[in-house]
């Protein structure tokens, strides 16, 4: 017994229940029927064929003939692109049979053609026999001929190409669907546009000193934080200030717990100059939001890339934080874990109670507390401050943002769960989503070199962003595109081209002659750094150190201090020092190794011409730098960098002394190699 019953469609006939015999007949009799048909409709396109081909040339025909005999297939109607090789090699008339309706009524059109082409064919016998004379006559007559030959071709190339056209544009016409033929349609380039948050920021003012506002004249700041202020001699605010403090203390206008009108309050993102100010930008709205603050809790993290940054930005919290019961701890990996947990939490009665109102961290540090410390809770965070923004974006690989988000959104102890507050994620609201209270998360980002690539920013979650800028950036503004930022008011850029034996010569003599110190010195990695140092010191003359990850935090500490304080004239440093650090008195920042990214060039020379002042930038050129490092520079929006060429004259008499110091130099790294082995 069979398992399954195929049951096939058989036209209207199959369906009147008859034998399987009888269905079979009707289908042949339907088949039969078809093929009269088609033969019916092919005779009487050979009919019209020949009727209208009667201008075909023999020569046509016999290669029609020759074409036959190979056995050639010019059913190309289902591939034009073999129809079209096909053509070029062996052209001829298609077979009268293949043709259809369609064919019939381009054959029409291609038999105008000829006529059309006969007549210039006359034409030109016509012209050659006015013009010419005598025996150029005959040379005339032969040229014409081989003319009209050539005219030939072209007409049957027309034809077939025409042809082809025609299959292609008119696939009707042969009774099949043509697949493919991409390669035809015009592509439009997908135009990409920036969402209207990133193309049209609210703008900040990028000169300093011509658009500094009175403290009095920005709201929201109590009096006690203006006072602060003025303590610490602050008596204007900068434009990125007078801009941003507003708009975040308007989303805490109403508390803490949600924003304005029950909306979750909007992201903020800042993208200003190096040195414009922006710590202050979130260290003063922040302190006054939780100022009246009724119990401690963990309700402001600051997230920065190096422990030195998380060390000067927890000291500007600290000393705004003091004298409003405000506790700062700093988990930087600068203290041992446990030393960092008793900062953060206390056990009193088997309950945890926290000592930090602000948190400022580095990622990993963080991601260690949040995972390894019960005592660490951010069930209460209401602000996640990202400095740097654009670096923390690309160290996003160690996933410490949906750590936070994770901890902040899903409480880990029972007691926790039941509290009071409830916390959603972001999501569409609603009447019934806003009913509990709320304790929304606000972001706030931060960076001289904000990236505008949406993509990237995707990786944060902003809620409905707002950006405040002060680059101009344009809707149609191509996101690939190199972004454009903007340089400090004071700056001043240069590049001194120079070769690779010269550059040791051309940073002494710029300390040494120029006296340009202190130098801010920057180098593209540590052997290097360490390299330069000890050539300066075997040098001599120079009070010089260096500043990387050879150097344990509180060395690096420690030598930052001696810098600011003017006990080091010259700081050679990787890009450990490029981000962020606010070195008071910096003249001239030298980049000794050319940045490769113009993020990079951006935050080193942003070391100097801080808070409205000035300062110089010089970067050393190699010949087969030049080109494509003043390309970068320009195409990133800067002002304009000047080119500063140091005479070989000028370093002339320290050569004797430099040759002797590379010989020395070559003894000391053979020395402290032979010391690590050891
Ligand atoms: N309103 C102000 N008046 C005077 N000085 C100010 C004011 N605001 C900030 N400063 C000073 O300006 C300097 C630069 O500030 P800050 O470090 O916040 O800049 P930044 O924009 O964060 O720079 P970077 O992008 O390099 O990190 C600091 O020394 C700070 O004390």
């Amino acid at each position: 017994m069979a398992l399954f019953l195929i049951n096939r469609y058989l036209g209207d006939e199959g369906d009147d229940g008859s034998s399987n015999e009888s269905r079979a007949k009707a289908l042949l009799a339907k088949l039969q029927r078809k093929a009269k048909v088609k033969e019916q409709q092919s005779l009487s396109c050979q009919e019209e064929y020949q009727s209208k081909t009667t201008v075909e040339s023999d020569r046509v025909t016999s290669v029609k003939k020759k074409r036959k005999n190979k056995g050639g297939n010019l059913d190309v109607t289902k591939h034009p692109k073999k129809r079209k090789e096909q053509v070029n090699q062996d052209v001829s008339p298609p077979d009268p049979e293949e043709l259809s309706e369609g064919d019939n009524a381009r054959k029409k059109k291609d038999t105008k053609k000829m006529q059309l082409t006969e007549k210039d064919k006359d034409g030109m016998k016509q012209k050659s026999v006015h013009n010419k004379n005598g025996n150029l006559q005959e040379a005339a007559a032969a040229a014409d001929k081989t003319e009209l030959l050539k005219n030939d071709e072209m007409v049957e190339k027309i034809q077939t190409d025409q042809s082809i056209q025609d299959t292609e544009t008119n696939p009707s016409q042969t009774g099949f669907t043509i697949l493919g033929g991409f390669e035809k349609k015009i592509i439009q380039k997908v135009q990409r546009v920036l969402p209207k948050w990133l193309a049209e920021p609210d703008v900040i003012q990028r000169d300093i000193t011509s658009n500094l506002v009175p403290i009095s004249d920005v709201p929201g700041i109590c009096t006690k934080l203006q006072r602060k202020l003025e303590s610490n001699g602050i008596h204007h605010l900068f434009p990125v200030q007078a801009e941003v403090i507003p708009a975040i203390l308007e989303s805490v206008s109403h508390g803490l717990l949600i924003g304005r009108g029950g909306y979750k309050p909007r992201d903020v993102c800042v993208s200003a100059p190096t040195g414009s100010g922006k710590t202050l930008a979130f260290v003063i709205p922040v302190i006054q939001a939780l100022i009246g603050r009724v119990v401690c809790k963990v309700r402001v993290l600051a997230v920065l890339p190096t422990k030195e940054l998380a060390q000067q930005v927890c000291k500007v919290f600290s000393s705004y934080a003091e004298g409003n019961s405000l506790k700062v701890v700093m988990l930087a990996g600068q203290k041992s874990f446990a030393a960092e947990q008793a900062l953060l939490s206390e056990n009193r009665g088997g309950i945890s109670h926290s000592l930090a109102d602000i948190v400022v961290a580095t990622p990993g540090r963080l991601v260690d507390h949040i995972n390894k410390n019960d005592g660490f809770s951010l069930e209460h965070l209401r602000f996640l401050i990202i400095d740097e923004a654009d670096r923390m974006i690309d160290s996003m690989h160690q996933s410490w943002l949906s750590q936070v988000t994770k901890a902040v959104y899903r409480p880990r102890r029972v007691s926790e769960a039941v509290s009071i507050f409830k916390r959603t994620e972001p999501a569409p609201i609603t009447a019934a989503s806003l009913s509990p209270p709320q304790m929304p998360l606000q972001k706030l980002l931060f960076s001289a070199t904000l990236t505008q690539n949406p993509e990237k920013l995707q990786q944060l979650g902003l809620h409905q962003p707002r950006l405040f800028s002060s680059v101009h950036s344009q809707s149609t503004t191509n996101p690939e595109s190199q972004e454009r930022f903007n340089f400090p008011q004071g700056l001043t850029e240069y590049y001194v081209p120079c070769t690779l034996s010269k550059k040791p010569l051309l940073i002494l003599h710029f300390i040494l002659r120029l006296k340009f110190s202190p130098i801010l010195c920057f180098t593209n990695s540590r052997e290097a750094t360490h390299r330069l140092f000890l050539l300066v010191q075997l040098f001599g003359g120079v009070q010089a150190a260096e500043f990387s990850s050879r150097l344990s935090p509180n060395e690096r500490m420690r030598t930052l201090k001696e810098f600011e304080q003017g006990k080091i004239q010259l700081l050679i440093s990787t890009d450990a020092a490029a981000r962020g650090i606010d070195i008071n008195g910096v003249k001239c920042v030298v980049n000794y190794d050319a940045p490769q990214f113009i993020r990079t060039y951006i935050h080193r020379v942003g070391r100097t011409a801080r808070a409205g002042k000035s300062g110089l930038a010089f970067t050393f050129l190699l010949g087969v730098q030049e080109k494509k490092f003043l390309q970068m520079v320009k195409d990133a929006g800067s002002p304009g960098i000047h080119k500063q060429i140091v005479m070989p004259g000028n370093l002339k008499s320290m050569e004797p002394r430099y040759e002797q110091t590379l010989l020395e130099l070559g003894n000391t790294i053979k020395g402290e190699k032979a010391k690590k082995r050891v």
